[in-house]
């Protein structure tokens, strides 16, 4: 087993070239690359290398489009195990496991396709332990699914994956940075368990699996993908994208096309020479959200400009009502570039602590999405109408997650009849959520074109 500083060593940032990146991306491009590209790739002032606009570039424009280096299931506990990793068709409750005995859920088709037959005797060769489950129970009860997918095993899939590309792919993932993090090591020791004969004193693999796994927490992103009527997350490294630094709201704006393609457009003008961002969080997430999840995830303090206004552009997402007796004034973080500031009513100028402030919003977080699983569309207008202004404040963000929810249920789920005065409610909702992004100054992004193209 590989020392954590060897470890360590092998997650350091590497030292690709600029110009030894941008070619093996060319290559990664083949034919979606553009003959004069309008991007081109640097070391970054933010951090390691960017993208970089060549000449100035038009909100909206196209700036490249890309396919996955490699896909792979998401395996979130929760999610439906019963997806082909391959074609990522929903897959009957029971008998859906690889005839093969890989353990991997697979369609009849893809089991015996030449895109599932080296991961299949990879996985053969481990010896998955799931197999001792299914041997105990050779005859399916009717009803009831025998068979269970662990969501350990099935999620190191990807990394497996990346042994199998050509060497020039698998020389484009050891260029990719890959953030040193204790949790991507648990995540190998964990998925190592579910197998009899997984490779744990082989050296050599042990620290290529440790890299290629931190670069997939470093860059991957989840890509929604839909198979008929069965959507489901797929886990997809798209190298060019993800070279694009963090912007809390960002320059760029990026999507995927069911799961395998990614497409990005400047989401406001990009002068020639200035760096292409693209964000790694929600848009509407408060300072302190974003500032959270970052550093969880991808272990880095945002500095851009959004960051270091804590009045969040004129937005207030963050805003909470004062605890003072009496007081109706919003209570905003004092303090940017830190997780625990301190906070003020902007009426009577009372201080409260972090701990207190935090206890509050998360209840209001609690109260609200508990509203939004349980509730009917007509009940949610009136509970953010009526009761929510009681005791969350207009601007925060988790209000307006609310609202659009409210939207994306009324646009995407069916098409119950709704009444004249919800649909209104609904397009005031899509308003506040357009004057929040113009605030914060998103231009055409991804979310503005959303609720603008669903609601016609
Ligand atoms: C997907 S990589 C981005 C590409 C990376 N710059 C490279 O050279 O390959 C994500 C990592 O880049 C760094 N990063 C991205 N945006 C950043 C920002 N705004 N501030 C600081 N670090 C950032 C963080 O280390 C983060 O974990």
């Amino acid at each position: 087993m590989a020392s954590t500083a060897n470890m360590l060593a092998h997650m350091a940032p590497n030292n690709t070239t600029p110009e030894e990146l941008a070619r093996l991306i060319d290559v990664h491009l083949g034919d979606l690359r553009e003959p004069s590209p309008n991007w081109t790739l640097a070391v970054s002032p933010v951090s390691g290398r960017g993208v970089f606009a060549t000449r100035h570039i038009a909100a909206g424009e196209l700036i490249f489009r890309e396919r996955a280096l490699v896909v792979g299931p998401t395996a979130r506990k929760g999610s439906p195990m019963n997806t082909c990793v391959c074609c990522h068709r929903l897959l009957p409750v029971q008998q859906f496991l690889c005839p093969h005995r890989c353990t991997l859920p697979v369609c009849p088709g893809c089991a015996e396709s030449p895109a599932h037959r080296d991961e299949c005797a990879h996985f053969q060769r481990w010896q998955p332990k799931d197999l001792d489950v299914t041997e105990e129970q050779p005859q399916p009860q009717p009803q009831q699914p025998t068979e269970s997918v662990n969501p350990l095993s099935l999620r190191i899939l990807t990394a497996v994956r990346v042994f199998y590309l050509s060497p020039e792919q698998r020389a484009l993932v050891d260029a990719m940075q890959a953030n040193a993090e204790r949790g991507y090591r648990q995540e190998i020791i964990k998925a190592a368990q579910c197998f009899r004969k997984f490779p744990t004193t082989d050296r050599a693999f042990m620290d290529q699996l440790f890299r290629i796994v931190g670069v997939l927490n470093t860059n991957a992103f989840e890509a929604p993908c839909r198979v008929g009527e069965h959507e489901t997350l797929l886990r997809g490294l798209f190298p060019l994208t993800a070279i694009m630094n963090h912007e809390c709201t960002p320059n760029a704006s990026h999507y995927f096309d069911n799961g395998r393609l990614a497409v990005v457009r400047a989401a406001r003008d990009i002068p020639e020479g200035a760096e292409i961002t693209t964000t790694y969080t929600k848009i509407l997430w408060s300072n302190l959200t974003r500032g959270i999840f970052l550093k969880m995830t991808k272990h880095f303090m945002c500095d851009c400009a959004r960051c270091n206004d804590n009045t969040e552009n004129g937005t207030y997402l963050s805003a909470l009502f004062c605890r003072e007796q009496g007081c109706k004034g919003i209570v905003i973080p004092v303090q940017t570039k830190t997780l625990q500031p301190d906070w003020r009513c902007l009426s009577c100028e009372n201080v409260f602590p972090h701990a207190k402030m935090a206890r509050y919003q998360d209840f209001a977080l609690n109260t609200i999405n508990n509203r939004i699983n349980s509730s009917s569309v007509p009940d949610m207008i009136h509970f953010i109408n009526e009761l929510c202004p009681r005791f969350c404040p207009p601007s925060n963000y988790v209000l307006i997650e609310a609202k659009l929810n409210v939207i994306w249920r009324m646009t995407r789920f069916g098409a119950p009849e709704y009444t004249e005065e919800e649909l209104v409610h609904r397009d005031r909702y899509r308003e506040d959520i357009l004057a929040i992004l113009h605030k914060l100054g998103a231009g055409e992004c991804t979310l503005k074109k959303l609720i603008t193209e669903e609601i016609q």
